[in-house]
């Protein structure tokens, strides 16, 4: 039989300078610098290897959405942005509701060959909250999690039902955690800026009030609870304290929570319009001291593509939503690596080990066995964000022109090339 071994030579190590050479066979890690002759050699020139990164929260827009994003557009620009394994959210159209679907989708997104795609399920049907979805059924078609994201979850014992159920089946709940009623119509966060805008404001309580109850929610069950793209440093506080008071909750950050605030909406692009809000520098520094000390378990992109002419609408009509995944990782080495913020192997752990924890998936890793899903960053040489150039079918970006480092050049999902820069 053919051997087919995979040899990817001049690669470095996280903290090395040595030049080394990765072996993988038949999709596994094989192991390093071995004296065995290789079928295919890549070289690496002097990139730095890791395992590929791991989004928990995409929105990929298919079924239904595709003038916005598509599996292969979807999957192809995280494979860009050095991710191996996407999570999907389930606010398609219809919504991801039904057991087919995600089996659908898994297949489609096999046949692609892009970055590995784990569906999450809605938690209720068509994401009401009100019923839960048939959630057994949905994990055995290969729901990933469940989660009403792009809607909250306004019935908290419809909440606490799905995340008992869910947690019975060893999965965890995700939620859009703000208060709808304290948010209402706000497009932007509420404070100094919106006022002298004028335009109406999202207070940092409707985030900080319903992580309060969920995190309560939590302790009252004892079910897995993972709260998404949190925005705020008062509800990161509430999830610190929840999480000393031994409450199972986890938490995900974004990168535009870290690197942008409030005062990007001065220009009244609503290209800029997200859910949660951009808030303050004193929220996005706070993030950031929760990323250092814990509190924070991984990095989450939310992902959210729209088309470019609906960006285009006025901040009170256009929809929520950055897109980010094929510049989260170059973004974040570049303002928190370069400037001595945060360690490589920290930033790595929140984009790798950290996402696999919450989901209590295996931790990636690069030793002899693993599943070979391998990302090379160059982090020598800078290079300007280009949205033309994306992969995504949202190619626009609030970070374009942005001199950036550490771009992906090659990232392996189970041992084949997903995305070569
Ligand atoms: N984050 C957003 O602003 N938008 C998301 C929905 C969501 O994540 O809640 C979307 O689906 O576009
Ligand atoms: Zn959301
Ligand atoms: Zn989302």
């Amino acid at each position: 039989m053919e051997n087919m071994m995979l040899e990817i030579k001049n690669i470095k190590r996280v903290g090395s300078d040595t030049l080394e050479s990765l072996f993988i066979e038949d999709g596994k890690i094989r192991g390093w610098n071995l004296s065995e002759s290789a079928s295919e050699t890549i070289d690496g020139k002097g990139a730095t290897v890791a395992p590929a990164l791991i989004e928990l929260h995409a929105h990929l827009r298919e079924p239904g959405q595709e003038q916005k994003e598509d599996l292969a557009s979807g999957l192809a620009a995280a494979a860009a942005g050095g991710y191996g394994t996407v999570v999907s959210m389930p606010n398609t159209s219809p919504v991801v509701d039904d057991p087919g679907i995600v089996t659908s989708l898994i297949q489609k997104a096999d046949r692609l060959g892009f970055a590995r795609l784990k569906p999450a399920a809605a938690l209720t049907r068509g994401q009401k909250g009100e019923t839960l979805a048939d959630l057994a059924a949905l994990k055995d078609a290969g729901a990933a999690m469940f989660t009403d994201d792009g809607r909250t979850n306004e019935n908290a014992n419809v909440l606490r039902r799905g995340m008992e159920y869910a947690s019975g089946l060893g999965l965890l709940v995700s939620v859009h955690a703000e208060d709808a009623t304290l948010r209402q119509d706000g497009v932007m966060n509420e404070g100094v800026v919106s006022q002298e805008l004028g335009l109406p404001g999202n207070p940092a309580a409707a985030e900080a009030a319903r992580v309060a109850r969920d995190v309560e929610i939590a302790l009252l069950t004892g079910a897995r609870l993972h709260i998404q793209h949190l925005s705020t440093a008062r509800a990161l506080e509430i999830v610190r304290q929840g999480k000393k008071a031994g409450a199972p909750v986890t938490c995900e950050v974004c990168p535009h929570h870290l690197t942008l605030t409030d005062e990007a909406l001065r220009g009244f692009d609503a290209m800029y319009k997200v859910a949660p809000p951009l808030r303050t520098q004193q929220d996005a520094e706070a993030l950031f001291e929760g990323l250092l000390d814990g509190t924070v378990d991984c990095l989450a992109t939310d992902h959210a593509p729209h088309t470019q002419a609906e960006k285009e609408k006025d901040m009170l009509e256009a929809p929520f939503g950055i897109p980010s995944i094929e510049v989260a990782f170059p973004l974040m080495y570049t303002r928190f690596v370069k400037t001595g913020k945060i360690s490589l192997e920290k930033l790595l752990d929140l984009f790798t080990a950290g996402c696999a924890r919450v989901m209590n998936w295996e931790v990636p890793s690069l030793e002899e066995g693993a599943v070979a899903d391998v990302v090379l960053l160059d982090l020598e040489n800078s290079k300007a964000v280009d949205p033309k150039s994306f992969k995504s079918k949202a190619r626009f970006s609030p970070w374009a022109g942005d001199e950036l480092y550490g771009w992906p050049v090659l990232t392996l999902v189970n041992g084949r090339v997903a995305f070569q820069g």
